[in-house]
């Protein structure tokens, strides 16, 4: 992008792949699965060019569903959310700190998990807002899905290892707006992170602002391209690849002080569950770098004092000391 505040356009080290009208057992498919693995066990990042989300689907999420969902009054908005094994996961929001104001849909693949969220937040219902959803849902996990295949395929784990894989993930979208970031000279609307989950897969609206770190301090800003969707790899996905997929650090700047939306989904091992390095991806060469663990106990870990203070919670949640 070269926008003269330190950041650059992508080189080639962070891939862009197409995976339109890709299919398996082609030269296609094992093209795009050898540029995907090694974009994402460089960065824990791609960026892929796919029709998932269309321009019907994107001016429907953009246009309409999320400008709907964050002009509700704050008290439809602290309603939204709902008690999961547990912890309560729901709208954040006013963090002094932060820009952002942020909407989790869990469980979002589940027939009858919109519908009761929606009517939390409009007491007639919206079912164009859930109509929108499910479409949205639908698209990604597919393409998630793909993804996921194409990296466990190119790092060797066999069919097996990887259907059952694919078979224990939940689904979480999260819908983000970010307003004038709280310092205006840095832009920084969220902090360099990695997200908590398997996998994301995000799309901006026509404000950009994510950034992926590419080695020690240089960051890459990505420009809100329509028919582009960015796939990041979480610290549930280190766990499962023994580490071979670093997770995608990523951070929200966005200096122009406009409006921003981004939505996107994550995938999670499914609770109850444990996470741990597939068979297939351990051996002499990749020796084990992550104790087995429980997705509920390390998200419990990174929201305490101690995990929110560390660069890298993971390593000191699970990882094996040698
Ligand atoms: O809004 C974005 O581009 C990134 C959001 C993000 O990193 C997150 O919600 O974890
Ligand atoms: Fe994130």
């Amino acid at each position: 992008m070269g926008s003269g505040d330190g950041t650059m356009a992508p080189p080639m080290e962070i891939a862009k792949v197409d995976l339109r009208d890709l299919e398996p057992h082609t030269p296609e498919w094992a093209r795009a699965r050898a540029a995907v693995t090694a974009s994402i066990t460089a960065h824990g990042c791609v960026v892929v060019v796919h029709d998932a989300l269309g321009a019907e689907l994107r001016q429907a999420l953009f246009g309409r569903a999320m400008p709907q969902l964050f002009a509700l009054p704050l008290e439809a908005k602290n309603r939204s959310g709902c008690f999961i094994n547990g912890p309560h996961r729901g709208y954040v929001g006013q963090v002094p700190s932060e820009a952002l104001e942020s909407v989790p849909i869990p469980d979002a693949d589940e027939p009858g998990s919109i519908g009761p969220f929606a009517g939390r937040l409009w007491p007639q219902g919206n079912e164009e807002f859930c109509d929108t959803v499910v479409e949205f849902v639908k698209n990604m996990m597919k393409l998630e899905e793909t993804v996921e295949r194409l990296i466990l395929e190119g790092l060797g784990a066999r069919e097996e290892s990887i259907a059952s894989h694919l078979g224990s993930l939940s689904h979480l979208v999260r819908m983000n707006l970010y307003g004038t970031p709280p310092d205006e000279e840095t832009g920084i609307s969220l902090r360099a992170h990695r997200d908590e989950h398997m996998t994301t897969v995000l799309a901006q609206h026509e404000v950009g602002g994510l950034q992926v770190q590419v080695g020690e301090g240089r960051w890459i800003a990505f420009p809100p391209e329509p028919g582009t969707l960015t796939f990041m790899a979480g610290d549930q996905f280190r766990v499962v690849t023994n580490g071979r997929v670093p997770g995608c650090v990523h951070r929200v700047r966005t200096p122009s002080g406009r409006e921003r939306f981004s939505v996107l989904l994550n995938r999670r091992r499914k609770a109850p569950g444990v996470l741990r390095a597939m068979d297939d991806l351990v051996d002499d060469d990749h020796p084990l770098m992550f104790n087995p663990c429980g997705p509920e106990e390390y998200r419990a870990f990174r929201l305490s004092e101690e995990g929110r203070n560390l660069s890298d919670p993971l390593k000191a949640f699970c990882g094996v000391e040698r």
